[in-house]
């Protein structure tokens, strides 16, 4: 994927719901481009967040880039309908696809970008196959299905591999990290190679602008 928008994307699964359209635009404020929203299905994972109606409506408040990523089983089923209510990007998991690169394909015929996952007990080496395909490589560094986990210190070791494979061959997928980065970890995750950072309590818990402005200043 050629143009890189700016590092940090706030995972909106930790905004205060009641107020999600006055944090997206405080968002704005402070020049975030991309917004990670996190869909789960109760199967996949545990939990059960929100779907559709909630991505339609704040299509209309905001032009910014929207990083959809799906824990939910065979989500292939779901691809045309995320097109409508306007995700720009679809991520899949690994785990979660009979057929990973069918589903990747169906995302980019429906005119999205394309990204899959995995999990922290998934091997980089799973993706062998499908990184010519990819915008996107998520790697979790949390166990899908929760905000507010400790950051698994591994998973930068799946980054550095990401991000060889890339310099040696011609693929220009991104590599997004997403899990348990706070204002501690940020710069160490940064500096191994990792484009896109996702960050939920880190933003969210507290002063939305505050904890930006000492994020960013990490990377
Ligand atoms: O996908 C997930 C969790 O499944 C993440 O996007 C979290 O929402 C990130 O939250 P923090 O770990 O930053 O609180």
């Amino acid at each position: 994927m050629e143009e890189k928008i700016s590092k940090l994307a706030p995972s909106i699964l930790s905004a205060d719901f009641c107020k999600l359209g006055e944090q997206i635009h405080e968002l704005e404020e402070c020049d975030i481009e991309l917004l990670h929203i996190d869909i789960m299905d109760g199967e996949f994972v545990p939990s059960i967040s929100f779907g559709m109606p909630v991505i339609k409506s704040i299509r209309k408040i905001t032009d910014m880039f929207f990083d959809v990523h799906l824990m939910v089983n065979e989500p292939v089923r779901y691809v045309e309908d995320f097109a409508k209510c306007g995700a720009d990007l679809l991520t899949v998991h690994y785990e979660a696809c009979k057929d990973v690169r069918a589903t990747l394909e169906k995302i980019k015929e429906a005119g999205m970008k394309c990204s899959v996952a995995i999990s922290p007990d998934t091997e980089v080496s799973k993706l062998e196959g499908l990184l010519d395909i990819v915008d996107v490589v998520l790697v979790m560094s949390v166990y899908p299905g929760f905000g507010g986990q400790k950051f698994i210190r591994d998973s930068l070791e799946k980054v550095r591999k990401l991000d060889n494979i890339r310099k040696e061959s011609k693929f220009d997928f991104l590599i997004e990290i997403d899990g348990g980065v706070n204002i501690e970890n940020a710069k160490e995750i940064a500096e191994n190679g990792v484009d896109w950072i996702v960050a939920g309590t880190a933003v969210f818990g507290g002063d939305i602008k505050e904890n930006i402005r000492k994020l960013k200043g990490e990377f």
